[in-house]
């Protein structure tokens, strides 16, 4: 793993399901100039499936220069040398990844509200990952919308970087950064789109990040 990176506003998140190209649009969006990408494989992915992309966006990543984070799967981060990891609720808490990740590792956390993003600013996250903002049709599965006053309220009550998420196109992007948040994670908003790489454009402007120039130290 390398030395901490400023983090970047886009986080592009592997699509997995079974009509979906992952690769093929992480190249894209890597060639647009997404600096991140979070590689989170479907239920239905094993350790093996998880490890095989992985390992194939990591390299990618680091050809790109971008970062490359595994959503659940300490051990594969690991294993394929990714920069960091994404924890939720039914993951590992960020303390105890962070005590077997190498200092410098990204640990983001799932938060839905402010008591949450403080418990995760204790246990050492680096970043937030808040929402849904909008129901998802990739992850349709979510209680509780918590819309754009829900994320705000996060970003407000902490000092970490918030990454908004859930149901997401480039115009709601800008609104997440006009109430707080630092960017946005995207599964469709890119890989359902008709040209990627101009919905990545579209995006990174949203955000206010220029295609390959991550801003906001963490
Ligand atoms: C940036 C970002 N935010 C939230 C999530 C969701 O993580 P989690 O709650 O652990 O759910 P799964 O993605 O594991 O289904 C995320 N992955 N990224
Ligand atoms: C993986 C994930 N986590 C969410 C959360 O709110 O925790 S929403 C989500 C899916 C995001 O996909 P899309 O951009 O297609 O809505
Ligand atoms: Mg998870």
């Amino acid at each position: 793993m390398r030395s901490p990176v400023p983090l970047p506003r886009l986080h592009i998140i592997t699509d997995t399901r079974p009509d979906a190209d992952p690769v093929g649009v992480v190249e894209a969006a890597l060639e647009a100039g997404a600096r991140l990408v979070q590689v989170r494989g479907e239920d239905r992915y094993t350790d093996r499936l998880t490890f095989d992309l992985s390992r194939t966006i990591a390299r990618l990543c680091r050809e790109a220069g971008a970062v490359c984070l595994v959503n659940d799967a300490v051990h594969v981060a690991m294993a394929v040398g990714a920069d960091g990891v994404h924890l939720g609720a039914d993951d590992l808490p960020a303390d105890a990844a962070r005590a077997i990740l190498p200092e410098t590792a990204i640990v983001g956390a799932t938060c839905r509200d402010p008591h949450e993003a403080r418990a995760a600013r204790r246990v050492g996250a680096t970043y937030l990952g808040v929402g849904p903002v909008r129901a998802s049709g990739t992850k349709t599965a979510l209680k509780r919308i918590i819309g754009l006053d829900g994320m705000g309220a996060v970003a407000g009550a902490v000092d970490l970087p918030v990454i908004a998420i859930g149901g997401l196109d480039a115009d709601l992007a800008a609104e997440c950064v006009e109430n707080g948040a630092h960017g946005v994670a995207v599964v469709s908003a890119v890989s359902r789109a008709a040209d990627v790489k101009a919905a990545v454009g579209e995006l990174l402007h949203a955000v206010g990040e220029r295609a390959g120039t991550p801003a906001g130290a963490v």
